[in-house]
C-alpha cells in the first residue's frame, strides 16, 4: 500500500468529485485506489489530491483523473503536467480500459480496432512495445503506463464487450500479423506506428497461463445418460422438442459435437442424485419445463450454455440443479477450497435475493450460500463469507467491494452464471431505474473486472427471456463453445399465458383509470403497476395511499430495507398493489400476480416482455393492461408483432397508430432527402 499526491486544477475539482460525490466514487471503484481531495482554502490554482493504494491502482487513478482534469503529478513526475486528450471531458464510468487495474494481468485487453481513432496527444514514443509494457506494468511493478502519457483509451477500443480477453486466445476473431496506425506527433505531423499482434497475443497467452497455473482440473461431466434417453431416435427427439414449445439447440462452436438428447422426466436427469429429486417433488413439480428438459443434459455434461426461454418458465432451476451437483463433484474437498465454487451474477438486488431463496430451498449436501448485494448488511455478508460458502449470488458493485478488500477470492470459482439480463447491461444500460444507474455507474467495468478474476476454463451459463442480437455476440464472447438452447423463437416473445390488452388514453386520465381498475379487483388479486420514472411511481403510490388503497412501491431511491419490505408485503398480500419502476421488471418471481399494468409504456421494447412476464408464471395465467398515449406511437409496430406472436387481439387503433407513425417516418425521410 503506497501513497502519492497529485494536484488538479482547482477549477477542475468539481469534475473529480462529481455531483454528490458520484465521480470520485466511480474513480475509486474503477481504479481500486482511495482518493482524497484536500481542502484548498487559500485559493491556490492547484488542489492537492491524495491517492492511496498499490502502484497499479495509483497509476490507474492518475490516468483516469488526468482524463478529466489538468493534472500535475508530484514525486517522480513532479513537474510533468500531463494534458491528455481526454481533458475536459466528463468522466464516464466505463473506464476499465484506461488502466491496468488492480486485479488484472495483461489479459485485461481488448483488441484495438484497426480503424481506430489516432492518438491526439504527445505520443512520440508510442509503440507496440510500449503498449505491451503499459498493459503489464503491474507485473513489473513499474508505472510507465502513466508516465509515458499512454492512455489505452486513446486508441479507440474495438468491440468493448469482448472484455474477458483471456477467452480470445482461442478465438478465430483475433488479430494476427500487424496493424498500422497513423499517430500525429507533437508537431501535428502524422507518422505510422506498427503493432505486432502476434507478439502481443503470445505474451498475453503466457501471462494468462501463468496466472492460472497450478489449479486443479475442473470436473464438469456428471452426466450419466439414461438408457431410454440415449436410445431415442432422431425423429423421437425432434418430435419431443417440437411438442415442448419448440425446443431448439444450436452448437455455437465450430466443433462437430453431439447434441445431448432432452430428458422427459426428473429421474432421467437426476437418477444419481435422489436428494435433488426429493426436493423437486417437495415443491410439487410434475414435469421438467421445456428449458429444463434440454438444459440439464447440456449442463450436466459440462458444456457452456446460453438458455433462452419465456419469462416464468423455470430457467433458475435449469442452471441451479447442475450447479449444485458441480459443487459437490469437484476433486478438492469443499472445506479446502479458497472460496466459492459457484458465482451467480445478478443485476438487481431483488433478483439476487430471490435466487438465494431458491438455493436455500434445495439445501443440497449442506451447500452454503451468501447473497452479496449493495444496500444489504455488509458486515453480515462478510461474516457469512468468512464462515465459508460454496455459492455466492452477487450484484457486481458489492462483489467488487468485497474482492477489492480481500474478503472474497474467486480463484476457486468453476461455475459461473450470468443472470438473465445482466448481459443486456453489458451492452446498454436499460434495466435499472435512474437511481440504480447512478449507484451502479461503472457496472460494466465491474463485471469485466469480476470476469478477469475467474479462471477461463470455468463452465459458464447465461439465461434470458429476451436475446437481442447485440447481446448475443457479446454474451458468447464470455463463454467457451456454448450450446444455445432456445424454447420458442429468438424473436421478442411475450408469454402466451398472459392476456395482453392495450388501452389508448390521455396521460392525464391514467390515474383515474388505475383507480377504476383497482376498484374492480376482487379479494386475493394482485396488481403490479409499472412506471418509467421514480417520480411517477412515487406520485402514483402516494395518491393511491391517500385514497386509502393498500399500496407499496419499489424503486431505486428507496432504502434497500424498504424495497425488501415492499416486495414482502406484495408477496404476502398485505399490500396487493405494488407500484414499481423497472427494477422489478425482470426476474422477480411472485407466483400469484394477477395483473400487470404498464402505466407508462417502457423505454425499451424488451422491458415490455419482461414486465408482462411478471404474471402468467409457471403455467398460471395472467392479464396485462398497457396504457398507450400518442407519444408512444413509435412502439406500435413492435407491439403489434409481440401481440400477434402471442396470439393476442391487436386493436385496430394500434394498427392505425403504427401506420401513422410509418407515414410520419417516411415523410421525414423524404424531407431529409430533398
Ligand atoms: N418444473 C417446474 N414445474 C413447475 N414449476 C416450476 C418448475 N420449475 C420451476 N418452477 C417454478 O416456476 C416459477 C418461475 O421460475 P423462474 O423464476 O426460474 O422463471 P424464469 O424462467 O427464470 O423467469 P424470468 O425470465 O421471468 O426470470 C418459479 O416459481 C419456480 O419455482
Amino acid at each position: 500500500m503506497g501513497e502519492e499526491y497529485v494536484y488538479v486544477a482547482t477549477s477542475d475539482v468539481g469534475r473529480v468529485i462529481g455531483r454528490s460525490g458520484t465521480t470520485i466514487r466511480n474513480l475509486q471503484d474503477d481504479s481500486g485506489c482511495r482518493i482524497k481531495v484536500f481542502r484548498n482554502d487559500d485559493g491556490d490554482v492547484y488542489t492537492k489530491v491524495q491517492l492511496k493504494g498499490s502502484t497499479d491502482t495509483i497509476d490507474c487513478a492518475k490516468n483516469l483523473i488526468s482524463r478529466i482534469t489538468k493534472l500535475r503529478v508530484t514525486g517522480d513526475h513532479s513537474d510533468d503536467e500531463s494534458r491528455v486528450s481526454g481533458w475536459g471531458k466528463s468522466y464516464v464510468s466505463s473506464n476499465q480500459d484506461d488502466c491496468s487495474s488492480k486485479n488484472q494481468t495483461t489479459d485485461d485487453w481488448d483488441e484495438p480496432d484497426t480503424t481506430a481513432t489516432p492518438v491526439t496527444q504527445s505520443s512520440r514514443t508510442w509503440s507496440s512495445d510500449m503498449m505491451w509494457s503499459s498493459g503489464s506494468s503491474h507485473t513489473s511493478g513499474s508505472s510507465h503506463g502513466f508516465k509515458s502519457g499512454f492512455n489505452r483509451r486513446q486508441i479507440k477500443i474495438a468491440d468493448r464487450g469482448r472484455g474477458s480477453s483471456y477467452q480470445q486466445h482461442s478465438s478465430s476473431r483475433q488479430h494476427h500479423g500487424t496493424s498500422q496506425f497513423n499517430v500525429p506527433d507533437s508537431s501535428g505531423t502524422e507518422r505510422k506506428v506498427q503493432i505486432d499482434w502476434a507478439a502481443l497475443h503470445a505474451g498475453r497467452a503466457e501471462a494468462v497461463a501463468k496466472k492460472w497455473k497450478g489449479l486443479p482440473d475442473i470436473v464438469k461431466d456428471f452426466y450419466n445418460e439414461d438408457t431410454e434417453v440415449a436410445s431415442l431416435s432422431y425423429s423421437d427427439v425432434e418430435a419431443f422438442r417440437s411438442d415442448r414449445n419448440g425446443i431448439s439447440v444450436v452448437d455455437l462452436s465450430d466443433k462437430d459435437r453431439l447434441i445431448p438428447n432432452p430428458v422427459k422426466t426428473f429421474e432421467q436427469a437426476f437418477r444419481d442424485y435422489p436428494e435433488i429429486i426429493d426436493q423437486i417433488y417437495k415443491q410439487e413439480f410434475v414435469h421438467p419445463s421445456p428449458i429444463q428438459c434440454q438444459s440439464w443434459p447440456v449442463l450436466l455434461k459440462g458444456f457452456d450454455m446460453v438458455g433462452i426461454a419465456q419469462t416464468g418458465t423455470g430457467k433458475t432451476l435449469a442452471f441451479l440443479l447442475p450447479a449444485l451437483i458441480h459443487i459437490n463433484g469437484q476433486t478438492v474437498p469443499r472445506s479446502e477450497r479458497s472460496g466459492p465454487t459457484v458465482l451467480v451474477l445478478s443485476p438487481t438486488r431483488e433478483l439476487a435475493l430471490q435466487i438465494e431463496k431458491e438455493v436455500q430451498k434445495f439445501c443440497y449436501k449442506g451447500i452454503r450460500s451468501v447473497c452479496v448485494y449493495g444496500g444489504g448488511n455488509r458486515k453480515e455478508q462478510i461474516k457469512t463469507v468468512g464462515r465459508g460458502v460454496e455459492i455466492v449470488i452477487a450484484t457486481p458493485g458489492r462483489l467488487n467491494d468485497l474482492l477489492m478488500n480481500g474478503v472474497l477470492c474467486l480463484r476457486s470459482v468453476t461455475f459461473l452464471v450470468i443472470l438473465k439480463h445482466l448481459c443486456d447491461v453489458l451492452l446498454y444500460y436499460q434495466i435499472l431505474d435512474e437511481a440504480d444507474r447512478m449507484l451502479d455507474m461503472g457496472f460494466e467495468p465491474q463485471i469485466k473486472k469480476v470476469l478477469l478474476d475467474i479462471r477461463p476454463d470455468r463452465q459458464t451459463v447465461m439465461t434470458s427471456a429476451t436475446w437481442p442480437p447485440g447481446v448475443r455476440r457479446l454474451a458468447e464472447s464470455y463463454m467457451t463453445d456454448p450450446f444455445q438452447v432456445t424454447v420458442g423463437t429468438l424473436d421478442l416473445q411475450a408469454c402466451k399465458a398472459v392476456v395482453q390488452q392495450v388501452e389508448f388514453i390521455e396521460d392525464s386520465d391514467k390515474k383515474e383509470r388505475v383507480m377504476e381498475f383497482i376498484n374492480d379487483m376482487i379479494d386475493g388479486e394482485k396488481v403490479l403497476i409499472f412506471c418509467s420514472r421514480k417520480a411517477t411511481a412515487d406520485d402514483l403510490a402516494s395518491d393511491l395511499l391517500l385514497h386509502g388503497y393498500p399500496v407499496q412501491s419499489i424503486h431505486g431511491d428507496r432504502e434497500q430495507e424498504d424495497r425488501e419490505q415492499a416486495l414482502e408485503d406484495f408477496s404476502t398480500g398485505a399490500a396487493p398493489i405494488l407500484v414499481a419502476t423497472d427494477v422489478a421488471s425482470r426476474g422477480i418471481d411472485i407466483k400469484d400476480i394477477t395483473f400487470v399494468i404498464n402505466f407508462d409504456f417502457p423505454m425499451h421494447i424488451e422491458d415490455y416482455v419482461h414486465r408482462v412476464g411478471r404474471t402468467g408464471r409457471a403455467g398460471s395465467t395472467g392479464k396485462a393492461l398497457t396504457f398507450m398515449s400518442r407519444s408512444n406511437w413509435k412502439w406500435a409496430r413492435q407491439l403489434i408483432k409481440i401481440l400477434s406472436d402471442a396470439c393476442q387481439v391487436v386493436p385496430l387503433e394500434l394498427v392505425s397508430m403504427a401506420e401513422r407513425y410509418d407515414k410520419w417516418c417516411e415523410r421525414n425521410r423524404d424531407g431529409r432527402r430533398y
